[in-house]
């Protein structure tokens, strides 16, 4: 159940879009892909809808073999960034659109229609044209559409992306609370990596045609794979060899086992947070405290400080040679 996309590889010339890429999504799950510009996304989900032919490669849609299926029998829905309304129709026929066509009941039609104007909080502007609707209400009228014909999945390719931080950050809210209603399999493609923690229930990390790393937001945050997903998922530093996220760092005034010495160059406030650049001999590294942790220890520009990774962090890379072993008899100050 659910969609499988088994061992798809795309070239466009002698560019290789996938190169060999297997996805499994279960079924009434949200899934994000998520990754760089260029890295494959949309045209895998392109390939999953029929738009685009793999080169090889086989796709399943609800234990249905699809691979061969035209996009219009793949019983999936879709929505773009940029979504093509019919500009003369009012919201109400663009939503009725897919089951005119398909010719159901008429009272069917009206009675479902205002469901999914109710769904998506545009049953007061059904008389509208798609022209005097924001654009986060078209995206809302995208999904309406695309749920009208109950699709089995959902696949939708960066559908706030055209829009301003705030309202993909409502629209996106309002997309994990749609999905928790209904429950259609539904796969999201975005760059953005805060947009793909907080909506998905599982992450498809994809760079360079490839699938990197696959797993719950959790799973990705914690335990990442290799650098590319580290740095992908959020900020990071390398302390002595070792990447980290720079709040996941302990300090001390004094040296401590396992700690390197360094300095701290700058300390910078931003809202509810500190940033210190600091340097441990010919490297920079920074940290993200609190203001609280800033005056307990002090910190100036300047400062001594001994930094390890907290209990428990995430980090990549083995540690710098004697740092594991360092005691704090045998620390060496701060250069
Ligand atoms: N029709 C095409 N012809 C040639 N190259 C293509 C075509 N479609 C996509 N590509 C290339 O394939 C690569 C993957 O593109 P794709 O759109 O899948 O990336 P993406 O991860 O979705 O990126 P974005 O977030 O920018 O949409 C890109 O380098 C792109 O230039």
């Amino acid at each position: 159940m659910g969609i499988q996309a088994l061992n798809i590889s795309k070239r466009f010339g002698s560019f290789v879009a996938l190169d060999d890429v297997s996805i499994d999504v279960r079924s009434g799950q949200l899934t994000a892909l998520l990754g760089p510009s260029g890295g494959g996304k949309s045209t895998l989900l392109r390939v999953i809808a029929g738009l685009d032919q793999a080169d090889s490669g086989t796709v399943r849609i609800e234990d249905q073999d699809a691979t061969s299926l035209p996009p219009q029998r793949r019983d999936v829905g879709f929505v773009f960034q940029h979504y093509a309304a019919f500009k003369h129709l009012s919201v109400y026929r663009n939503v009725a659109f897919g089951l005119e066509v398909r010719k159901r009941p008429k009272a069917e039609t009206r009675r479902r229609v205002q469901e999914l104007l109710e769904l998506v909080h545009l049953d007061q502007f059904a008389d509208r044209l798609p022209a005097q609707l924001s654009g986060g209400q078209r995206q809302r009228m995208a999904l309406a559409r695309a749920l009208a014909a109950e699709p089995k999945v959902l696949l939708l390719d960066e559908p706030f992306g055209a829009l301003d931080a705030k309202v993909r950050k409502e629209l996106r809210d309002w997309l994990r609370r749609l999905h928790d209603e209904v429950h259609v399999t539904t796969i999201f493609v975005t760059h953005d990596q805060e947009e793909a923690l907080e909506v998905a229930d599982e992450l498809v990390v994809i760079n360079h045609g490839r699938v990197e790393q696959v797993g719950s937001p959790n799973d990705l945050y914690d335990r990442p794979a290799n650098e590319f997903v580290m740095e992908f998922l959020g900020p990071v530093t390398r302390l002595g060899g070792q990447l980290v996220r720079p709040h996941d760092l302990d300090v001390f005034a004094e040296a401590q086992p396992g700690t390197v010495p360094a300095r701290v160059e700058r300390l910078q406030r931003i809202g509810f947070e500190v940033r210190a650049d600091a340097r441990d001999g010919d490297a920079s590294f920074w940290l993200q405290l609190t203001p609280g942790q800033v005056e307990a220890l002090d910190l100036a520009p300047g400062s001594p400080i001994w930094v390890r990774p907290a209990r428990g962090a995430a980090t990549i890379g083995a540690p710098a040679p004697g740092v594991r072993s360092l005691d704090p008899a045998g620390a060496t100050s701060p250069s």
